[in-house]
C-alpha cells in the first residue's frame, strides 16, 4: 500500500525514542519529520537513524531565520544531509529564501508562512493586524516569487493558499488533529479529512501519534481514513 501522505513529527527527548517512533510509523507514512529537539540534541546523526533501513523521507524542520549570508551557511551545513524538505521562517524576507533555495539544489525549501500555534490576537500583539490568512497569502506569494516551492500553513488557510500560488506548489500544514483530539498548543487545526480536501500535500502531525500507546496503529488508522477519503468507497 503508498505510504500516506503524512510526515510524523518525531519531538522525541531521545535518539532511541525517536528511532523507534520513526520504525514503527514508516510503513504507513511517507515521511519524518526532525525538529530542533532531536537536531540540536544529536546533530547530523539524528538524520541516519531515523531514517534507519526503510531509507523514508526525511523533512528537517530547523525553521531558518537569520540574513541571507548567515541562512545561506547553515543550509549547505545540513544540504549535505539530503533532506527531501528544510524549513525556513518566510518573514526572513526573499532574499534569505532565495539564499537558502540556491544553496540547497536537491531540498525543497519550505517556507513557514504564520506558525500554526498563533492566534489573531498573538499576530495582532506583534504588530501583525488582521486575520491570519492575509499575513499566509502575503508571505506565500513572496516565498514562492523568492524561489520556494514548498510552504508551510495551517489547514484553515491551505485552499485559501493554494489559490494563490496554483498547482505546482507542495503545501504541508502541520496543525492537524483527528476529530475529537485536544489542540494542545495549536490555535489553527482541522482534521486530516479536511486538510487533504482542501488542498493540503503533506500533513505534519506529531502527538496525536507519537502520544498514543502505539505510534504505529495510530499512523495506520489515520493513513487508513484519508485513503477512505480520498477514494470513498
Ligand atoms: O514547520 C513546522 O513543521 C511547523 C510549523 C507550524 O506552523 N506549526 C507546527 O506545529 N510545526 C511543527 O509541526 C509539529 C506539530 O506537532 P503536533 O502539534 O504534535 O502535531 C511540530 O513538530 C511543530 O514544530
Amino acid at each position: 500500500m503508498t505510504p500516506a501522505p503524512i510526515a510524523v513529527a518525531l519531538d522525541a527527548p531521545d535518539l532511541e525514542t525517536a528511532a523507534r517512533w520513526a520504525a514503527l510509523v514508516t510503513p504507513h507514512v511517507s515521511t519524518v519529520k526532525v525538529g530542533l529537539e532531536l537536531y540540536l540534541r544529536y546533530g547530523p546523526d539524528v538524520i541516519a537513524s531515523v531514517r534507519g533501513a526503510s531509507g523514508v523521507q526525511v523533512f528537517l524542520d530547523l525553521k531558518l531565520h537569520d540574513i541571507p549570508n548567515t541562512v545561506a551557511g547553515a543550509t549547505r551545513a545540513v544540504a549535505r544531509l539530503r533532506p527531501a524538505f528544510l524549513t525556513v521562517h518566510a518573514a526572513g524576507g526573499p532574499a534569505m529564501i532565495r539564499a537558502a533555495v540556491e544553496a540547497a539544489p536537491h531540498t525543497q525549501i519550505a517556507a513557514v508562512t504564520v506558525l500554526t500555534s498563533l492566534t489573531d490576537a498573538d499576530l495582532a500583539a506583534v504588530g501583525l493586524a488582521g486575520p491570519a490568512e492575509d499575513a499566509v497569502r502575503r508571505l506565500a506569494a513572496l516565498s514562492v516569487g523568492a524561489g520556494a516551492r514548498a510552504l508551510v500553513c495551517s489547514p484553515n488557510e491551505v485552499a485559501a493558499v493554494r489559490a494563490e500560488v496554483g498547482p505546482g506548489i507542495t503545501l504541508i500544514t502541520p496543525g492537524v488533529r483527528p476529530p475529537g483530539a485536544d489542540s494542545q498548543d495549536q490555535a489553527r487545526v482541522a482534521t486530516p479529512e479536511q486538510a487533504l480536501a482542501d488542498g493540503a500535500d503533506l500533513l505534519v502531525i506529531g502527538r496525536p501519534i507519537t502520544g498514543s500507546a502505539d505510534p504505529g496503529a495510530a499512523a495506520a488508522g489515520i493513513a487508513a481514513s484519508l485513503r477512505r477519503t480520498s477514494h470513498p468507497v
